[in-house]
This record gives C-alpha cells, sequence and structure tokens, in this order.
C-alpha cells in the first residue's frame, strides 16, 4: 500500500528547510527515552483483533507510570539545566512570570530573563475566566472539559516542577489585566515577563495588561517622588521552533511560498535553582473542574487514549523511529507522535523537539521518521507565522482570500455531524473520538473537515468552533488556519480539497479496524462492510458530492432538503 502523505499544507512551505548543521551550545549528549520497535508493537487497539479489548481498552499517553515519567522529566531537566549561570544574575528585585500557553520550565525564555533580570521571581498563572466562556460565533463551550482537566493536570505539573527549581506557582482567579497590575504594585515588580501571542484575543490582554501597568505607574509616582514603581510588560517570542527574529522575511510579508533557510535556536539552559520566591502566604491551589466554570463538568474518557497533561509527561513521550510510516493512522497511541496536546499548552517546546531529534540522528540513525517529525513542526511554525501575517481574517468566513460563498448553517446537519450521527461510518467514528478523548488524527481531521464543508456545505467556522471546543491541542493558529485550508478559504493555491470518504476509508481503515472500534455494532458484519454497511447502519444524512454509494438517495435528498436557518450568536 502507497502511504500517502496527507495533503493539507503542501505547499508553500515545503520548500522551507531544515538546516543539517544547526549549532548547539551544549553537545553533550545523554541517554533519551524512545520507544523501541518492541513496545510499539505491545498489542494496542490498533493491532489487537479481539473485539473486547478493542472495545473497551483506554490508552494512556504517554503510558508510563508516574514515578517512571518524573524520572525521565528529572533526568531530562538534568540535562538541560546549567549550573554554572548563577554568577550571570545580575538583577535586582522582583520580576514576574505570567504564564500563558508555555507551562513548562525547560526552554522557557521568558522565565529565564525574568531570573536573570531579577533576584526574585514571582510565577503567576492567571485562570481567566474568559477561556471558560464561550465561542465567538456560535457560542460553544471555549474549552470543552477534556482540555479543561488537561490544564489542571498541566498546572499542577508545572507547579510541583517550579517547587523543585526553588520556586512555586502563585495561582489567581481573573482577568490578568486585573490581576497583575496588582501584583506588581504589591510586590514593587520592575518587569511582567510572558509570552509573547499572536491572536486577536491574545492580543487585546497584553494590551490591557500593559495599560493596567502604566497605571501603576501613574499612582506611584503620584504617590511618591523618591521610590517610583514603572512596571513593563516584556513580551518574549517561544511558541515556535524556528524564532521569528531569525526568519529571512518579515512576517508580516511571509511569503506564500517560501524557500528559506535559518537556524533553529539551541533551548535554553534552566538554571537549576530559580529561587528564591517572594514571601507569600497563600500560593492558591490548583483549581478544580468545578472552579472552572459552568462547561468543564467532568468527563472521563472511557475509552481511547487519555492523554496526561503536564510537563513531565511530555518529557515521557517519545516516538521517531516508525513515525514516518504509520502517520496517517488513526487508531492507537503509536502511528504519529502525538505531542501537539503538550505543544498547544506550551508543555513541550519545538526545539527541544528539534534538539532531541539531532541528537537521535547523531546518537543512532537519521531516517524517514526525525525528519518528518520536524518537517510536520514547520506546518505548525508556518500557521503561527501566518496568523501574523493575515491577522484577524483567519477567523472570517471569507478567510484570507475573502472568498464569496454561500454557506449553510443547518443546525440539524451541523449536529448530525457533531454527535457522530452523519451515516457515514468514517465520519461518525472520527467525531465520536474527538468528543471522547478530545483527540482526532490529522487524517481524520481533513476527512470530517471535507465532509462538513464540501459535502454538506456547512459554514466552516462552526465545524472550526467546534474543534476549538474539543480538541486538547486547541491552538488558534493551527485550527483556523487548516481550516481554512480545508474550506478553501486559505492562502492554499489548491482550489477543491475533497476527500472522498470511499476511497478514504479503502485506504486507510481497508478492514473497519478503526470504524468497529468507535461503533462497535459495525465489529459484527464483515471486515470489508463495516465502512459500507448499508442498512446494517443509520441513514446517511446527506448524498457525497462526488460519489454516490448511498443505497437510500432519495431519503438522503429529503433529509438534506430539510434545512432550517442555525442562527449563530453573535
Ligand atoms: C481541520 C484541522 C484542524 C486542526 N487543528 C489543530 C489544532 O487546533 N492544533 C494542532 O496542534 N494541530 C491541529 N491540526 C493539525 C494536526 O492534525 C495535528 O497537529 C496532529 O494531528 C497532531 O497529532 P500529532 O501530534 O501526533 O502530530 P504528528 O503527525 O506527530 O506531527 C508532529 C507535530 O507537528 C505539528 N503538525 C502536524 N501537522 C500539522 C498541521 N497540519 N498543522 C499544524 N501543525 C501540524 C503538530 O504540532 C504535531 O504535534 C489540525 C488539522 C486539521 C486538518
Ligand atoms: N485565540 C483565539 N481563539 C479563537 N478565536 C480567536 C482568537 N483570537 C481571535 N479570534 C477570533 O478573531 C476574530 C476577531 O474578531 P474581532 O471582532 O476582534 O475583529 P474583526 O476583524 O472586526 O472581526 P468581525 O468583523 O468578525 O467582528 C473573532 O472571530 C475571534 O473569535
Amino acid at each position: 500500500m502507497t502511504v500517502l502523505r496527507y495533503s493539507v499544507p503542501t505547499l508553500p512551505l515545503k520548500k522551507l528547510i531544515i538546516p543539517s548543521n544547526s549549532t548547539f551550545t551544549n553537545s553533550t549528549l545523554f541517554h533519551f527515552h524512545f520507544h523501541t520497535m518492541n513496545s510499539i508493537a505491545k498489542p494496542s487497539a490498533s493491532s489487537s483483533s479481539s473485539s473486547s479489548s478493542s472495545t473497551t481498552s483506554i490508552h494512556q499517553v504517554p503510558e508510563l507510570d508516574s514515578d517512571e515519567t518524573h524520572r525521565i522529566a528529572d533526568q531530562t531537566f538534568r540535562r538541560y539545566s546549567s549550573s554554572s549561570s548563577s554568577a550571570s544574575r545580575t538583577g535586582r528585585g522582583t520580576a514576574i512570570l505570567w504564564f500563558r500557553n508555555d507551562l513548562r520550565i525547560l526552554d522557557n525564555e521568558a522565565l529565564y530573563k525574568a531570573w536573570l533580570s531579577s533576584d526574585s521571581v514571582l510565577p503567576v498563572y492567571c485562570v481567566d475566566p474568559r477561556l471558560f466562556s464561550t465561542t465567538y460565533h456560535f457560542g460553544f463551550p471555549k474549552t470543552g472539559a477534556l482540555r479543561a482537566q488537561f490544564l489542571i493536570e498541566c498546572l499542577a505539573d508545572l507547579k510541583k516542577n517550579l517547587i523543585k527549581y526553588g520556586l512555586n506557582l502563585l495561582i489567581r482567579h481573573g482577568k490578568p489585566e486585573e490581576i497583575l497590575p496588582s501584583l506588581a504594585k504589591a510586590f514593587g515588580a520592575h518587569t511582567v515577563y510572558a509570552q509573547k501571542e499572536t491572536c486577536s484575543e491574545e492580543l487585546n490582554v497584553e494590551r490591557l495588561v500593559s495599560k493596567g501597568l502604566q497605571q501603576v505607574a501613574l499612582q506611584s509616582s503620584s504617590e511618591s517622588r523618591s521610590n517610583t514603581n514603572n512596571p513593563k510588560l516584556q513580551l518574549i517570542w517561544g511558541t515556535t521552533m524556528y524564532h521569528i527574529d531569525d526568519l529571512p522575511f518579515d512576517t508580516g510579508s511571509l511569503p506564500d511560498s517560501v524557500e528559506a533557510k535559518c537556524n533553529i535556536r539551541s533551548c535554553i539552559r534552566t538554571p537549576t535553582c530559580l529561587g528564591p520566591p517572594p514571601s507569600i502566604d497563600d500560593w492558591g491551589c490548583v483549581p478544580s473542574m468545578d472552579q472552572l466554570g459552568a462547561y468543564s463538568q467532568s468527563q472521563n474518557v472511557s475509552k481511547g487514549m487519555k492523554f496526561v497533561g503536564g510537563e513531565s509527561a511530555a518529557l515521557g513521550r517519545n516516538l521517531l523511529r516508525i513515525y514516518k510510516e504509520t502517520r496517517n493512522g488513526m487508531l492507537g497511541p503509536d502511528y504519529s507522535t502525538k505531542f501537539s496536546p503538550w505543544l498547544a499548552s506550551g508543555s513541550l517546546s519545538p526545539r527541544f523537539i528539534h534538539e532531541e531529534v539531532k541528537r537521535y540522528e547523531k546518537e543512532r540513525e537519521a531516517n524517514n521518521s526525525t525528519y518528518w517529525v520536524l518537517f510536520e513542526l514547520i506546518w505548525r511554525d508556518y500557521f503561527r507565522f501566518l496568523s501574523v501575517k493575515y491577522g484577524n481574517s483567519l477567523f472570517h468566513l471569507g478567510g484570507p482570500r475573502k472568498v464569496e460563498h454561500r454557506w449553510s448553517q443547518d443546525k440539524n446537519m451541523f449536529e448530525y455531524w457533531r454527535d457522530g450521527r452523519t451515516g457515514y461510518p468514517l465520519i461518525d467514528a472520527n467525531m465520536k473520538e474527538l468528543s471522547t478523548t478530545g483527540f482526532m488524527s490529522n487524517r481524520g481531521r481533513q476527512i470530517v473537515c471535507s465532509f462538513l464543508v464540501r459535502d454538506m456545505g456547512i459554514d466552516w467556522r462552526l465545524g472550526a468552533e467546534w474543534f476549538e471546543t474539543c480538541l486538547l491541542d486547541y491552538d488558534p493558529c493551527s485550527n483556523y488556519g487548516n481550516w481554512t485550508y480545508g474550506a478553501g478559504v486559505g492562502n492554499d493555491p489548491r482550489e477543491d480539497r475533497y476527500f472522498s470518504i470511499p476511497k478514504q476509508a479503502q485506504t486507510y481503515d481497508p478492514e473497519g479496524e478503526y470504524v468497529a472500534y468507535w461503533l462497535p455494532q459495525l465489529r459484527a458484519l464483515p471486515k470489508d462492510e463495516r465502512n459500507f454497511p448499508g442498512k446494517s447502519y443509520i441513514e446517511q444524512v446527506v448524498p457525497l458530492k462526488f460519489r454516490t454509494v448511498s443505497k437510500h438517495s432519495s431519503q438522503d435528498m429529503a433529509l438534506a432538503a430539510r434545512r432550517t436557518n442555525f442562527r449563530g450568536r453573535k
């Protein structure tokens, strides 16, 4: 079988070359945990054909127990720490480190700069109620329960690791623009350091925080002439593998087709001790699901993959050897790296992955998989830089290309898709995986996107906002970037990205293992019928645009015609 690479972003960044000559300041090589072929070959949902085990199993990702996770994390922290840099800490006073989507210690430049510029760092996380309200147009939960749970785990782990480094994490509930200026005032902080974001919701918060800090300075100067406090917000780039300052072009004019060669910086070496922290009586607890708001009612993963949040778990997950051959899979934890939830929360640095890949290549072998992991990370970078270039048009119906198209907002149709009741097993299985686990393979994402947009003709923003609710790895740039591509409104030169369900099913789920896992009622059918079950399954709600597989096309058409107008909330 020829394994095709997925076709969402193929160009334009294809030509962005990963330099093979990246240089590292620390060339010492240590052991790093990689799954072996044996551990990959362990029975998993993808390899098991027993119906009982493959319908009920839960795969924890990573599959290590807590002791092993922390052992590997500590080992990795040591490998990436520096004991010699305390002499360079010449700063005075207090600096605040405002954690956002950079919930990690390793390779966190903002944290490092806060440490360097002060003699005491105050790490803060603000539980911003806006992140737990609703999506912009259609009023879905802004953060679904599974991502909320993942975030809680990230915060608990970050707090634990900061304590190991001689600090702590102050957790406050409220808006950063209210919390940070008041902390800056109370502690006389000179700077608030934070990772720079690029989308308008986050940029708006940055502006408000900056304004709040200016108010502190104004108040301070009117109250005291001798001892004024003039705190500033210092934003540090940190989300991508390529540093924005190293790109050979200005992001505002990021070309649609790029041929660029630039170095990837080494990870920041974190000092072994980041303390002392300021004196604080109550550091605040990691929030519970209840505290995160109405939409975050606990939801347990009942089958499929259960991702463990936090930097320690992220460092325990590594998988490179067979990645290229399996990336287009859909079932089980090991067909792709599954780094995305940790990358999105910032528990994992893309530069760390790059450095580890290079180390692996040097110690063992360079192979297709090691190349492809970095290649995929370039796509992640690309969508981040695209958000700088295109701003809010990434979120607009017509996308960056301002495409005019009549979209449906049929509520019933959308709900068939959302709930996995379309009558197409491949769509329904993927949508059930998403709502049960918060994850879907890249292939699945492309297929369900194409179905919603092309076969159902539904406003792509409904799909994008539903993904925003559900995905553990939700990232505004990657999500809306990929959706605009899929909907044909992005800057992708290709016109119609149609994914034919029969073809996708035959190529990527030929034995119907994936659909039978998520739709157990199909397991009783012969393997080659599971994706094409006819009357043994629910009716298809729309015919396919380019191929009629339905045996009930008149009913399909009738259903498709029953369209009611779904009124967006905006
Ligand atoms: C409609 C749609 C919506 C998506 N929404 C998101 C999202 O909100 N957040 C997100 O991280 N990814 C998103 N993706 C991209 C991709 O599906 C996931 O990053 C990938 O499936 C995560 O699995 P993995 O970590 O095993 O990826 P791997 O295949 O192992 O790739 C390694 C890393 O490369 C990056 N990457 C891979 N493919 C892409 C891509 N197409 N775009 C951007 N980054 C990529 C991810 O960070 C990923 O973790 C979306 C794709 C589509 C088609
Ligand atoms: N982090 C984010 N996550 C999800 N959506 C985001 C994020 N940042 C910005 N957006 C979206 O960007 C859009 C910006 O809308 P805004 O009103 O700020 O600007 P606009 O260009 O005037 O848009 P509109 O014309 O729709 O009002 C909204 O759809 C908002 O949801």
